[in-house]
């Protein structure tokens, strides 16, 4: 009756499109994640709620849908049982060993770096306030410094100095995920700009969208924009890169591969064996769309052509400050911001809860320039309001 079964470990903004892409496939979807009402158990045809970190509870999960694949949504996840079951025959995506090269910035790092001589920024790895002083000597100052488990700049910050150093590896420390207290601490890289290379490894080969460039605030990005412009020789060298770090990985599905363009070259920084969330914009930007694409990859079909449609744009939807009670305004003012030749969209991702920087909905817009597209976002987004009620 159902094409396939997918079960998604993660059920936020990003599985709730692919659970969409997968229903409209005619797939049954499994959702999970560590709270009822997440955003693809909304459109999924049942749901588990457990912590992905919980081996057990991922297993039993597995073992009640059997599901035909395994989907990552989300980086933390008991990555030691999803190689169990894939030892077992279950089908995980791309591959365990993605999830768990990836679940790491170590794990990731190195095998680019150290296996695969990817150019990456200098980099070390420390466990202590001392171990990040010699890390930060060694790759200079002002350096990064991020939890190796983390996502979406958490727990990451900037040191100029030996002082900032110390309270940078504090801060990463506490805000880590998981319990391995060490952190990565990289050399800060000037970059002109920074994109993601959507790269899909399909049956018939690998595939890239178009880059798509992006602005970060805080470790988190705020808007992004497809195509970006990239000398031709640097687009190649990143595809080179992307082609060479997705077909070591294994498995089929898509990839958001992170780059810094410095000058002419293309430095790469990490990647989602998965759907991006800077790639919220192939929503309005390009058919198929990332979660179509993943979709298509994992079940062995054909995902080419891409077709890009032009300047298109996406600017996030924020909340500041933590509440159950709240409601979404001017959301007839962000629609009436289209025209004909300017269109534009907004996903509300219906999380049951704000908290400060929660990501509560994305605008998305098309135009004929860039600079139109990326301002039309914005405006979009910033029409919404979020309004919170007495508790
Ligand atoms: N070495 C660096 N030099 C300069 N800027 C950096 C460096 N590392 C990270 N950044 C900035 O911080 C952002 C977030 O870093 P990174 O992608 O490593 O974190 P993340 O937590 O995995 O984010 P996400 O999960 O959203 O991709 C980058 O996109 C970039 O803007
Ligand atoms: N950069 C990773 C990323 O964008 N992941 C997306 O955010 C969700 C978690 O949101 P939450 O933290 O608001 O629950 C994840 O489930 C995924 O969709
Ligand atoms: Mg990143």
């Amino acid at each position: 009756m159902f094409l396939a079964k997918l079960m998604l470990l993660g059920s936020g903004e990003l599985g709730r499109e692919f659970a969409i892409a997968a229903k409209r496939l005619g797939c049954a979807v499994v959702a999970c994640d560590r709270y009822a009402g997440a955003p693809a158990m909304q459109v999924a045809d049942a749901a588990e709620v457990f912590s992905m970190l919980d081996g057990e509870s991922l297993r039993a999960a597995v073992e009640k849908h059997r599901p035909d694949f395994i989907v990552p949504e989300i980086e933390a996840i008991d990555t030691a049982t999803l190689a169990a079951l894939e030892s077992e025959g279950w089908h995980v995506v791309p591959s365990a060993k993605a999830a768990q090269l990836t679940m790491n910035r170590d794990g990731i790092r190195r095998f680019a770096a150290e296996e695969l001589g990817l150019t990456t920024s200098r980099y070390r790895f420390a466990e202590s306030e001392e171990e990040a002083l010699a890390a930060a000597e060694h790759v200079g100052l002002p350096c990064v410094i991020k939890p190796v488990m983390s996502s979406s700049g958490k727990g990451q910050s900037t040191a100029s100095t030996p002082d900032e150093v110390r309270s940078a590896f504090r801060y990463a420390i506490e805000k880590m995920r998981g319990d391995r207290p060490r952190v990565i601490v990289e050399e800060f890289i000037r970059f002109d700009s920074e994109i993601t290379l959507l790269t899909v490894a399909a049956a018939d080969g690998v595939h890239f969208c178009a880059p798509i460039g992006h602005r970060q605030e805080a470790g988190d990005y705020r808007e992004s924009w497809q195509p970006a412009a990239l000398a031709p020789p640097v687009l190649e060298s990143a595809q080179r890169q992307a082609a060479t770090i997705v077909s070591a990985l294994g498995g089929r599905g898509l990839f958001g591969v992170e780059f810094f363009i410095a000058g002419d070259r293309a430095i790469f920084s990490e990647l989602s064996p998965r759907p991006h969330d800077t790639g919220m914009v192939t929503l309005v930007s390009q058919e198929p769309n990332e979660f179509e694409l993943h979709l298509r990859a994992i079940l062995g079909l054909p995902v080419a052509p891409i077709v890009q449609r032009g300047p298109s744009a996406s600017a996030v939807v924020l909340a500041d400050r933590p509440s159950r009670a709240f409601a979404f305004r001017g959301v007839a003012e962000a629609l009436a911001k289209g025209s004909p030749a300017t269109p534009v969209d907004l996903r509300l991702f219906g999380k049951p809860e704000t908290l400060p920087g929660r990501r509560m909905g994305v605008a998305l817009a098309r135009a004929a320039s860039m600079g139109q597209a990326v301002d039309l976002a914005k405006a979009v987004a910033a029409a919404v309001a979020i309004e919170y009620e007495e508790e």
